[in-house]
């Protein structure tokens, strides 16, 4: 097990503070490792902004990994760290095995091949095609014509778009921009790619259909991925593991089961919201349980607690079930006569789910 904020009291202790690292990965064999990263920015006036704060992250080659945290939280620091666009103040920052600290202009330029990057908005050059688009880097890299031509080929197939090598931007919908965003940034054949709020500017449906091509991005090249976003039905789609980010540190993280099934992190609640209930419940002199449960292949655990319910005169006033990587993730309200209630918390208890009085 080790520490996500080595050197420095963990915000979140929990099995997902704790363990979340060991499992995410170790830094050998890591695609992206950071270790003890720190970031002041200083100000005109002085003033010193601790943007992250002895961040370790450790991200395996070949995986999904998220970023979630609110807006200052450090995400965008996070990734201009990460690309050495801004230097670190302190720490490690190794990708695909480089130490981006470490390096000479030269070098660096060659390590950022090694990172493909996917915006909000895919910041399309208007005045070129979508092939012409997709060819831009790799020209600026120096690739020759004749192999040029074969990538871009090659990407518009990746992404769906093998018919619109020759469509303008203004042709295209927002999530065709995105799909040549992602062909662009995936040219160079780059170990990473990080997008950051890629689907922020889509509809649920487009916003599901880019997210299918990041995994199936990774599925077919092996890339390693990370998204950075504020939404976790993205989380829930796409990745295999996640972090929360807050005031520069990573205060949980996990693979997803993992995270879900410690009902009392944030993130779990996050992923895994707890049900609203309908107006005018509970009725007067009721009280209202929730309940969160996780199952897993061969183990069940609902049954236990409909049962249970079912044995107490609960009535099932609101739930979620949702499947996040092998786990199966459950919270349910529900509404039992006051007097009854501690015998349920202490029945549902047994069977291993987590329960309380909403008060
Ligand atoms: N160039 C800079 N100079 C000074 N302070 C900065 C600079 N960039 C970011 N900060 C500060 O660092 C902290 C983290 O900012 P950052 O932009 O990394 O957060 P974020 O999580 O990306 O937020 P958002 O979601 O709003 O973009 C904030 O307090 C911000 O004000």
């Amino acid at each position: 097990m080790s520490d996500p904020n080595p050197g420095t009291e963990p915000i979140k202790a929990g099995a997902v503070g704790a363990d979340a690292l060991a499992d995410a990965g170790s830094a050998e064999g890591s695609m992206i490792s950071l270790r003890d990263v720190v970031k002041v920015y200083t100000l005109r006036d002085g003033t010193q902004v601790r943007a992250l704060d002895g961040l370790t992250l450790n991200v395996p080659a070949g995986s999904i990994h998220g970023i979630v945290g609110t807006s200052g939280a450090g995400k965008s620091t996070l990734i201009r760290c990460l690309t050495a666009l801004e230097p670190v103040t302190h720490g490690e920052v190794r990708v695909a095995g480089q130490d981006m600290t470490a390096l000479r202009p030269r070098e660096l330029r060659e390590a950022r091949r090694r990172i493909g990057m996917v915006f909000q908005h895919a910041n399309l050059l208007d005045s070129r095609t979508t092939a012409q688009n997709i060819a831009y880097p790799l020209a600026l890299a120096g690739v020759a014509k004749g192999e040029r031509h074969e990538t871009v080929a090659q990407m518009l197939d990746l992404v769906g778009l093998a018919d619109r090598g020759g469509s303008y931007p203004s042709q295209l919908s927002g999530g065709q921009k995105q799909r040549v965003g992602i062909a662009r940034a995936l040219a160079d054949q780059p170990a990473v790619l990080l997008c950051d709020e890629p689907t922020s500017a889509l509809d649920p449906e487009t916003t599901r259909s880019i997210l299918d091509l990041i995994k199936d991005v990774r599925d077919r090249l092996g890339v390693t991925v990370v998204i950075i976003t504020h939404e976790m039905s993205v989380v829930r789609q796409v990745c295999d593991s996640v972090s929360l980010l807050e005031a520069g540190r990573i205060v949980e993280s996990g693979p997803i089961e993992e995270v879900v099934s410690d009902v009392d992190s944030r993130l779990s609640h996050e992923l895994v919201p707890v049900p609203a209930i309908p107006d005018g419940s509970p009725a007067e002199g009721d009280a209202v349980i929730d309940v969160a449960l996780t199952a897993h292949p061969g183990q069940p655990a609902a049954a236990h607690v409909l049962a249970i319910a079912s044995e107490h005169g609960a009535d099932v006033v609101g739930g979620v079930f949702e499947t996040l990587g092998r786990a199966q993730v459950g919270r349910l309200a529900l509404t039992v006569p006051a007097e009854r209630a501690p015998g349920v918390v202490d029945a549902l208890a047994a069977v291993g789910a987590t329960a309380e009085v909403r008060s």
